[in-house]
């Protein structure tokens, strides 16, 4: 008689904040994954990760040493089982400036469009806010970023300075970047492993001469690009959005590969905008770990399948 063979199954363990476990573990993502032979289990971070589990893979987005040592602790008892994303490589990402150093060094093929990043400074002082050969040489308006980018309300809320003087208000440690007028749009690249999807969000708007001449000082905003609308009838919102074009995805896609090499990370997105002064010019303006991806299109797909490619992997090194 013919032996019955079950499928294998395999868990994946996830330690995530209250509100990112509430956006993520969907119940369509549970259940397409349940379906593809992947359970997904909550990892409970006031307990020892160790004597959790089993687990095939895990999955993480937590700030903290204690968090950072329970995972180190993990993968020396578990060397076969992947952490996605190491804490060392997430580590770059907790800093303005070197997240965007990353996007200086990429090497790739820039033939008709190009890619950078916004001048910038970093501010470690208050005396370097009127020392003007730091902030000398940046054009207004700028914006002013907390250095530290450690998922805190704090670290999100930022200034849009028209004038050098409204500088001196400001809390560093900071990074003063340059405001790049690129028609109230961003573009946010979602890459899960090998895969990458562009977005569109609503972003500031383009300031123009006449209103940095009129503005007063500054004014102060927080996460204005991480909503997407819940109500169709935002026509207003549509409308905007439909106009600009989406950069090339081959283009997107190289930078997506160039960064997850440099970075060793396998789930981020980056912010890009188009500078409207030179249309083919691209800028990185933020880059993060584990983003609200319940916002990106078929994210259940993308993200089981990804779930599936690293455990066969993992299995095909193990063999
Ligand atoms: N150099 C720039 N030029 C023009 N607009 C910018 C620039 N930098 C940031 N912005 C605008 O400010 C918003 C917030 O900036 P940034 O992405 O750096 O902040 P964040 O708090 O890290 O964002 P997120 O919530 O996506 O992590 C952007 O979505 C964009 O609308
Ligand atoms: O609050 P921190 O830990 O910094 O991380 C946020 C990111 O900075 C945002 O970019 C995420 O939103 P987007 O996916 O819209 O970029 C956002 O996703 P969320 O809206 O699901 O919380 C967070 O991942």
């Amino acid at each position: 008689m013919a032996e019955i063979v079950t499928p294998r199954r395999f868990v994946v363990g996830y330690a995530l904040a209250p509100k990112k476990q509430r956006s993520f573990i969907q119940p369509s993502l549970v259940g397409l994954a349940r379906e593809r032979g992947i359970d997904l289990v909550a990892i409970d971070a006031t307990r020892r990760l160790a004597e959790q589990g089993p687990f095939d893979c895990v999955i993480h987005k937590l700030y903290g040493e204690d968090w950072k040592a329970q995972l180190e602790d993990f993968a020396a008892r578990n060397p076969s089982v992947p952490i996605v994303d190491p804490p060392l490589a997430i580590e770059r990402l907790h800093n303005r400036i070197s997240m965007l150093q990353v996007v200086s060094e990429l090497e790739i093929p820039q033939v008709r469009e190009t890619i950078g990043i916004p001048s910038q400074v970093v501010i470690y002082d208050s005396g370097a806010l009127s020392n003007s050969g730091v902030v000398g040489a940046l054009h207004f308006p700028v914006i002013a970023k907390p250095l530290v980018a450690d998922g805190s309300a704090k670290s999100h809320k930022m200034s849009l300075v028209f004038h050098r003087d409204a500088l001196l208000k400001l809390k560093p440690p900071l990074v003063l970047q340059e405001f790049v007028n690129h028609g109230g749009v961003i573009f946010k690249v979602y890459v899960v492993g090998d895969y990458v999807q562009c977005v569109k969000r609503k972003s500031l708007p383009d300031v123009s001469e006449e209103k940095l001449e009129c503005s007063e000082g500054s004014v102060t905003f927080s996460q204005v690009s991480n909503m997407t609308t819940q109500d169709p009838t935002e026509v207003e919102y549509y409308m905007h959005l439909n106009e600009p074009e989406m950069p090339p995805l081959s283009f997107l896609t190289e930078i997506a590969r160039g960064l997850r090499q440099a970075m060793g990370l396998r789930l981020f997105n980056f912010d890009v905008i188009r500078d409207v002064k030179i249309g083919s010019r691209y800028l990185v303006i933020d880059i993060n770990y584990f983003p609200g991806y319940a916002k990106m299109p078929s994210y259940e797909k993308f993200l089981t399948d990804f779930f599936w490619n690293i455990m066969a992997e993992d299995m095909e090194n193990v063999g």
